[in-house]
């Protein structure tokens, strides 16, 4: 067995937390294993082992594990510098692309290059990402969302199968099928955070998990659930209500950078809110979005740093 210990960093990104190994520097030859052992919630890594109670904001920052643990490489010789991305889930899954994810890495790259735009290759497809000066947010240019059922995927036989799925009942609840880089489920809801009966009422560990395994999504599907606060035909962008019951993570997590943009596109296309621009509240805090006619999506929030420390490679 390795006694080999791996550098890490630990960021969040409205609640969404990651540990960023160098793949550069540092050879982890399990991922998976690394992934399981050092996220886990119960048993895995603690900032206060590394002598940090609070984030780079002054938040608190007490939780055991993490979302997941992204891999990076950088090459400093591309201008911008390109930042190749694989996270690897607590469950030991590779996503394919991660909104917050990609915040966090645009971040670490600025804390090492003090650059400001960087390119992140993910395996969605490469990613515009920039950052404010003082680094403490950060935007991704996301793609377009799409509802084509090929690419979300979704699986559907006969004369539907060249049919978007949009509200549509899956197991438990009405959703809307897209992929954002990743598929996403997502359902509205009457009533947000501050309704008691609203979003927060509803018991995601339970009904989640059966629209997750659907036979519907092959690849399974990220499940949100949503809540229109403010549809956006006043002055301001609308704000929705969010909250997001991961793959791979198999629970909810405190915020989701895909999921945001799945639920402003779902939004949009259901007619339920106005313009292009609208803010997603998961709980772990507040996302900007915007979702255009046609073209790229874009994710903004903010981005903390945690802790640095160093994990066994080999954690069996
Ligand atoms: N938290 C992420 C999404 C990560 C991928 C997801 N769990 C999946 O397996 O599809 C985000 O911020 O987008």
């Amino acid at each position: 067995m390795s006694t080999h210990a791996v550098p890490v960093e630990k960021y969040h990104g409205t609640g969404n937390d990651f540990l960023v190994v160098d793949a550069d520097a540092e050879i982890v030859g399990d991922r998976a294993a690394f992934a399981r052992a050092h996220c886990d919630r119960e048993t895995g890594v603690d900032g206060r082992d590394f002598g940090a109670d609070a984030d780079d904001s002054g938040a608190p920052a007490d939780r055991r594990g993490a979302d997941g643990v992204l891999f990076l490489s950088d090459e400093e010789r591309f201008d911008p510098t390109r930042v190749v991305m694989t996270l690897v889930q607590p469950d030991g899954s590779t996503a394919t692309m991660c909104g917050n994810g990609a915040r966090v890495v645009a971040r670490w790259a600025h804390d090492r290059t003090g650059d400001r735009e960087f390119m992140i290759d993910t395996q969605a497809g490469t990613r515009r990402a920039t950052v404010t000066a003082d680094g403490t947010a950060a935007t991704i240019e996301m793609g377009a969302p799409t509802f084509d059922p090929r690419r979300v995927p979704v699986a559907s036989d006969g004369a539907l199968a060249d049919e978007p799925l949009i509200d549509e009942p899956v197991e438990v609840l009405p959703v809307t099928a897209v992929n954002t880089g990743v598929p996403h489920a997502v359902a509205f809801v009457d009533g947000g955070r501050d309704d008691p009966d609203g979003i927060d009422a509803v018991d995601l560990n339970a009904v989640a998990p059966p629209v997750r395994h659907a036979d519907v999504f092959p690849e399974g599907a990220n499940v949100n659930l949503a809540a229109v606060v403010d549809d956006g035909s006043g002055d301001g962008p609308a704000v929705l209500d969010q909250r997001t019951f991961e793959r791979g993570v198999e629970g909810e997590t405190r915020s989701c950078g895909t999921g945001a943009v799945a639920v402003v596109a779902a939004a949009r296309r259901l007619g339920l809110i106005s313009g292009d621009d609208a803010v997603s509240r998961p709980p772990g805090g507040e996302l900007d979005i915007t979702v255009p006619d046609a073209g790229h999506a874009t994710l903004t929030g903010p981005v903390a740093h945690e802790f640095s420390g160093a994990l066994p490679a080999d954690p069996r």
